[in-house]
């Protein structure tokens, strides 16, 4: 079976974690392998380097570079090897997060963005890009009500709403140019966040539309 590689994506506090083990259960209950994974992370090369990215300031290059680090260590070890097995590759964010954040959020030049990309995400045939990416679309003020006192900010989440806005229209662009992209209106309820998830992967013929599975 073809592996499938799935991303969420989203600013802090959109809700993406929230849906990640229903859609586990949502793909084991179709009978697919699922390996679940994150970025920056993922390996334990990948996560040391997460420590420092979330906790150390650094100037915009730096942080690219070590993301992208993490992310090729991930891709070799963990998602390649996963697709060509043929699992479902459950990834809380990818690349989209770097030109989100490095990109539109710090400001940091998208081309070198895209040189590092190609390095990076190399294949045989094509660049490794997500099959489908989850976008929880949400205002910067409603994830950061959310936020408050839900957990300890670590770096990013302690910037100002400003910040999330330009994150958030930078998520906007990608979105606009990559069909792979499905919009969730985020602001919903729970539950309605997650019909919305269960829906765009039936009609993208991702799941059987009557899998049944909740949140
Ligand atoms: N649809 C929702 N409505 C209200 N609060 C939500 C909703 N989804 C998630 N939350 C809450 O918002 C906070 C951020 O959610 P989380 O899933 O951790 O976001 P993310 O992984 O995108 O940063 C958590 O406290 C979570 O319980
Ligand atoms: C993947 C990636 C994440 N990030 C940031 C976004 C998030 O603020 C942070 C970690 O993401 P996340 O795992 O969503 O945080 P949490 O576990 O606290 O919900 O890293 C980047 O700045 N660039 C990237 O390429």
């Amino acid at each position: 079976m073809k592996g499938l590689f799935l991303t969420l994506e989203g600013i802090d506090g959109a809700g993406k974690s929230s849906h990640i083990d229903a859609l586990e259960a949502l793909f084991k209950a179709q009978g697919r392998a699922v390996t679940r994974t994150r970025e920056p992370g993922g390996t334990p090369l990948a996560e040391s380097l997460r420590t420092m990215i979330l906790e150390q300031p650094m100037d915009p290059l730096t942080e690219s570079l070590l993301v992208f680090a993490a992310r090729r260590d991930h891709v070799v070890r963990v998602i390649d090897p996963a697709l060509a097995r043929g699992d479902v590759v459950l990834c809380d964010r990818f690349t989209d997060a770097t030109f989100a954040y490095q990109g539109a959020g710090r400001g940091f030049d998208p081309a070198v963005l895209s040189t590092l990309e190609a390095w990076v995400q190399a294949a045989p045939q094509a660049l490794l890009q997500p099959d489908i990416t989850l976008w929880f679309d949400l205002p910067p003020e409603t994830a950061a009500e959310r936020l408050a006192g839900a957990r300890l900010p670590d770096k990013f989440e302690s910037q100002p709403v400003e910040f999330f806005r330009r994150v958030a229209a930078g998520y906007a662009a990608r979105a606009a140019a990559a069909p792979r992209f499905a919009r969730i209106d985020a602001s919903r309820s729970r539950e309605q966040v997650w019909q919305q998830v269960e829906a765009v992967l039936a009609e993208r013929g991702l799941v059987a539309a009557d899998s049944g599975a909740r949140a």
